[in-house]
């Protein structure tokens, strides 16, 4: 496969206009201008920010939300031998999903192609946490990762730097991964801990300050929404007091942005749960909203996702002025797409979608479903080894 060769992506990621200067990137953290393109070909749709028209109160039902919301992730369940997995609902859905896989080959099948594309060069491994190292379950709070894939994940890890970037608050990502020897970032990459290094641009930056991790190690803390978090917190209290009559919503604090579930929630109260959530951001507007698998994210509106986080990360490890750096980045949602847009503007390295059905994606390959990842993960190791 031509590594090279754009896919033509509908793909919706947050329309913010990316810098291609390196060192600019984390200057500017400003709100995004406001976008006119809302909707995407594919299976994702864009969350529409046009203006309000005066005197008309934007309704979830029209404004596409609500659209976004059902379109967030696959229907049905069925348990593997290790893991709960979504798949596609109906018999059609094989044969699609695997037509959709010459378009985004499997990352197992094209391994020998990757370990190619490595030759001489050193992997920076990037790993999303929820639906890519830990199945999707209904309680957030039971989202636990395997020990096999916790062995794996450490595996890797001996042989190739690697990163967790996750919509999670960081402290709970790290209190599900548990393994010291990784970077890591939550709240969607605006809260990183990075290794020490003497960039100029890191050590500048004033929202980046050197603190000690858990083992009393130096690190540095990247926390650009800092300013943002008396905000999310009393959004995170009013989203309670708002959702607390609708059966099945959960809210979750991740920090710097809030999780506000519906995938227990009754289909005919989304639009309820979305107006709620549209309603409060009315008098927030230095917040917007990004659409995970049944969630809705709440989040400062800067200039930082998932990919900017690959970046700065790249950059605390030394890696980000080399072209003999391989970034692999796995993940499994709409806010993962960030880094693979990422990875394919730098044209350098690539993203593996985690999903069991079709999507549009940035990505250059796909993994079915965790236990996939788990596989790719050893090989990966084996490779390192070798
Ligand atoms: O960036 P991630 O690590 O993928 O985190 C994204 C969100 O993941 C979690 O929610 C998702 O997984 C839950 C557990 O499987 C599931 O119940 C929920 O429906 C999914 O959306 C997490 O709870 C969120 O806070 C994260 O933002």
């Amino acid at each position: 496969m031509d590594l090279k060769s754009n896919h033509a992506s509908p793909i919706l990621t947050d329309p913010a206009p990316m810098s291609k200067s390196r060192l600019g990137l984390y200057s500017g953290l400003f709100p995004y201008s406001p976008p006119g393109a809302v909707f995407s070909s594919g299976m994702y749709l864009a969350v529409p920010r046009k203006k309000p028209i005066p005197g008309k109160l934007e309704d979830v039902r029209s404004s596409g939300w609500l659209d976004a919301m059902k379109s967030s992730s696959p229907p049905r369940k069925k348990m593997t031998k290790d893991f709960i997995v979504e798949v596609p609902s109906d018999d059609n859905g094989d044969l699609l999903y695997r037509s959709w896989m010459l378009k985004y080959p499997s990352a197992l099948s094209s391994f020998e192609q990757i370990t190619n594309q490595a030759k001489g060069k050193k992997i920076a491994l990037f790993l999303d946490y929820d639906g890519t190292l830990s199945p999707i379950v209904d309680d957030p709070e039971r989202a636990l990762m395997s020990k096999t894939m916790r062995y794996a994940v450490r595996n890797v890890a001996k042989y190739f730097p690697t990163a967790i970037i996750s919509g999670r608050s960081r402290d709970k990502v790290y209190e599900f991964v548990g393994l010291t020897e990784l970077h890591y970032a939550g709240s969607h990459g605006m809260d990183i801990m990075g290794p020490v290094r003497n960039s100029e641009f890191i050590d500048d930056h004033q929202n980046c300050i050197r603190s000690t991790d858990k083992q009393g190690k130096e690190v540095n803390l990247f926390q650009p929404a800092s300013e943002y978090l008396p905000m999310i917190d009393e959004v995170f209290k009013s989203l309670i007091e708002i959702t607390k009559d609708i059966k099945g919503s959960k809210v979750e604090n991740n920090k710097f942005c809030v999780s506000v579930h519906y995938r227990n929630v009754d289909e005919k109260h989304w639009s309820t749960i979305g107006q709620c959530v549209q309603d409060l951001l009315k008098d927030y507007p230095r917040l917007r909203v990004t659409h995970g698998r049944k969630v809705l994210e709440v989040r400062p509106d800067i200039k930082w996702d998932k990919g900017k986080a690959v970046e700065f990360l790249l950059d605390s490890l030394g890696l980000s002025e080399r072209d003999d750096v391989l970034p692999i980045y796995v993940g499994d949602d709409r806010t993962d797409e960030d880094a693979f847009k990422v990875l394919r503007e730098r044209n350098q390295g690539f993203g593996i979608l985690v999903s069991s059905v079709p999507k549009e994606s940035k990505a250059f390959y796909s993994l079915r479903d965790p236990s996939e990842v788990m596989e790719f993960l050893k090989s990966l190791a084996r490779y390192g080894a070798s």
